[in-house]
């Protein structure tokens, strides 16, 4: 199969789809790989060490996007629409339930639209879009500390406090990987933590691996209310996979929120979990203030980090891309549920439920598609 790796376009969108590694790994197994030039440059990898594993670097994203299957990291921006046709096979971030432009395109062209973050183990784990989280739970608590300092319009808090000052206040709605890293940074720091999830397991975990040292809260409106109004730094980190972000923060919560406070809404790339974000933010302009709180609402927060994230993407994108290319999506997707439940659009069809409900289209089962012998391989 050839495989084509385009150059990220989305704003400092600085990480690409595969290393070297992976380049190897695939060219190992006999496939070819187009590698648009310069793709690897914001995290490090430069064209020759693509070549020197066997890739062949293309000059333009019309070459890259040639290939059979293209790997990618962002969903694609309208401008890539141009590339989508029939039988492409398309593995990279989708988000497509807030993306209804992208969908309809996906759907229109008849692009196999396989979604990193829908790939789901039989125990729920979702192990395509794990690393990022972390990543960026990691990542909430950093930035958050900074937009808290007087000079980037915060309050002028320390989390960490001093000896007889009180600690900074972070409160995470959501405890699932995003929500346990920006707890265990917000805990080295020296921050009080709350935590909430509506999943009374988790916090039973959480509660026994922080050891008590974060406040575990069951989430509904009154908790997230009181914990909302005490947050010097509120991290949104809620999911429900597929889905359109539950806005479970209200205006009149943010409303309640000291002047100079920050939010960090993680949760954006489903749509956002905080009822005052109305917009995307990125890298070149991360915040807005609304009600005197500052807004961050990066949808690839991992992208300023792009030599760690993507390793750590590509650690766990390429044993799947690999299984696809070998076998062809029809035979990998039937032998593999889990990669079965990334397949979001097919034959023009949604095969994702959270994402048909969200845009109203009618929902197809993917095995429905896959078991009945008619799809273009
Ligand atoms: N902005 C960015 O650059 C990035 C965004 N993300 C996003 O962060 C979000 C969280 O991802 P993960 O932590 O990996 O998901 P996860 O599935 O590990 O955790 C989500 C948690 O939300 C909880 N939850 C669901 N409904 C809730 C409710 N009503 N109240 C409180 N908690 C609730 C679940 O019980 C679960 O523990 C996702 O939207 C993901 O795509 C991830 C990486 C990068
Ligand atoms: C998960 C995701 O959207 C990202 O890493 O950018």
């Amino acid at each position: 199969m050839i495989v084509g790796v385009p150059k990220e376009i989305k704003n400092n969108e600085n990480r690409v789809a595969i290393t070297p590694a992976g380049v190897a790994t695939l060219v190992h197994a006999g496939h070819e790989v187009l590698v648009e030039t310069e793709a690897g440059i914001g995290s490090g990898f430069t064209n020759d060490e693509y070549v020197k594993e066997g890739a062949k670097i293309v000059q333009t994203a019309k070459e890259a996007w040639s290939a059979d299957m293209v790997m990618k990291v962002k969903e694609p921006l309208a401008e890539e629409f141009q590339y989508f046709r029939e039988g492409l096979v398309l593995f990279t971030y989708l988000h497509l339930a807030p993306e209804p432009a992208l969908t309809k395109a996906l759907v229109e062209k008849k692009v196999v639209a396989i979604a990193y973050e829908t790939i789901q183990h039989d125990n729920g784990a979702l192990p395509l879009l794990t690393p990022m989280s972390e990543v960026a739970g990691r990542m909430s608590v950093q930035i958050g500390a900074q937009f808290l300092e007087k000079s980037k319009g915060g309050k002028g808090v320390l989390l960490a406090g001093v000896p007889g000052v009180e600690a900074g206040r972070v409160t995470i709605v959501g405890g699932g990987i995003v929500g346990s890293n920006a707890a265990k940074i917000a805990l080295g720091m020296g921050a009080k933590v709350t935590l909430l999830d509506i999943n009374s397991d988790r916090l039973r975990q959480l509660d026994e691996q922080f050891q008590g040292r974060i406040q575990t809260l069951m989430s509904n409106p009154y908790n997230i209310a009181k914990a909302v109004k005490e947050a010097d730094l509120l991290v949104g980190a809620v999911l429900i996979p597929g889905a359109r972000a539950p806005r479970l923060v209200t205006e009149a919560m943010v409303k309640e929120m000291e002047p100079g406070s920050v939010i960090v809404d993680v949760a954006i790339d489903q749509g956002g979990s905080i009822e005052t974000i109305d917009r995307i933010t990125t890298h070149s302009e991360p915040t807005y203030v609304k009600h005197g709180v500052l807004h961050y609402a990066v949808a690839n927060m991992p992208g300023a980090v792009a030599r760690t994230s993507t390793m750590a993407l590509t650690n766990v994108t390429v044993p799947y891309a690999l299984q696809i290319a070998n076998k062809g999506y029809v035979k990998a997707s039937l032998e593999s549920r889990p990669l079965a439940r990334g397949i979001n659009v097919i034959e023009g069809k949604v095969t994702y439920k959270a994402v048909a409900e969200a845009l109203g289209y009618t929902y197809v089962d993917v095995n429905d598609i896959l078991n009945n012998g008619t799809v273009a391989v």
